[in-house]
């Protein structure tokens, strides 16, 4: 039985907090301003870029009204160096493999926009594995919504299971508003206790995925 699998992007697939992190920190430095270290940023990522830069600007006292402007301008600094630090966590690549060669359609979700989504699977070799992307910005919802996880398996075809990887409390609503079991990557950006995150199973290591979807998904 084949199942369809849907994967989250930042804190999942990819650590990419450094050049979110370096994205937010030009915008700020254009307006005169100390950059934010990253563990601050970390804990803004999750609902996309809009709600990020609202998240740094409430943290640092910003007029609200510039929100627009501001979120522009740092999907540009981003868009001109996505993939400049992110990288893969290890073992993601092997497991992409392995999936796809049991014959598992793979899709992405994600609350990035979709261009600079797909730079990163470009520059990383990551890209040939997905049947479907699905960005921030691709639709008019997006998660927790549980609409903008359903496109992106509705865009693989039918499949008797599926299943959702994401590494946030976000990804964990959503998974659970679209009644789909999801697999909690632990190393991620979440906030709370892995105990505190509604999840079907949870890993570590992604060398541990294709063995754990092998035995709890497919018959
Ligand atoms: O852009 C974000 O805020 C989070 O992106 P993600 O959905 O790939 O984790
Ligand atoms: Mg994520």
């Amino acid at each position: 039985m084949t199942a369809a699998i849907v994967f989250d992007l930042d804190g999942t697939l990819v650590d990419s907090l450094a050049d979110i992190a370096a994205a937010a920190n030009r915008m700020l430095a254009d307006q005169g301003l100390a950059p934010l270290p990253e563990e601050t940023i970390r804990g803004f990522v999750g609902n996309g870029l809009p709600k990020l830069v609202e998240r740094v600007m409430n943290h640092c006292d910003m007029d609200m009204n510039r929100h627009g402007k501001l979120t522009q301008a740092t999907l540009r600094h981003y868009t001109a160096a996505a993939s400049a630090r992110t990288r893969p966590y290890p073992g993601v690549q092997e497991a992409l493999e392995a999936v796809r060669q049991a014959g598992m359609p793979l899709g992405l979700c994600t609350n990035k926009p979709e261009a600079p989504a797909r730079h990163i699977l470009q520059a990383l070799n990551l890209e040939p594995y997905f049947g479907a992307v699905i960005g921030g910005d691709s639709l008019p919802v997006r998660k927790p919504d549980p609409e903008h996880l359903r496109a992106a398996f509705d865009a693989l075809g039918q499949h008797p299971v599926r299943i959702f990887v994401g590494d946030s409390e976000v990804d964990a609503e959503t998974a659970q508003r679209a009644n789909v079991p999801f697999l909690l990557f632990s190393r991620g950006y979440r906030k709370s206790p892995v105990a505190r995150i509604p999840h079907h199973s949870t890993f570590d290591d992604f060398r541990d995925l294709p063995q754990l979807i092998r035995s709890q998904f497919t018959a």
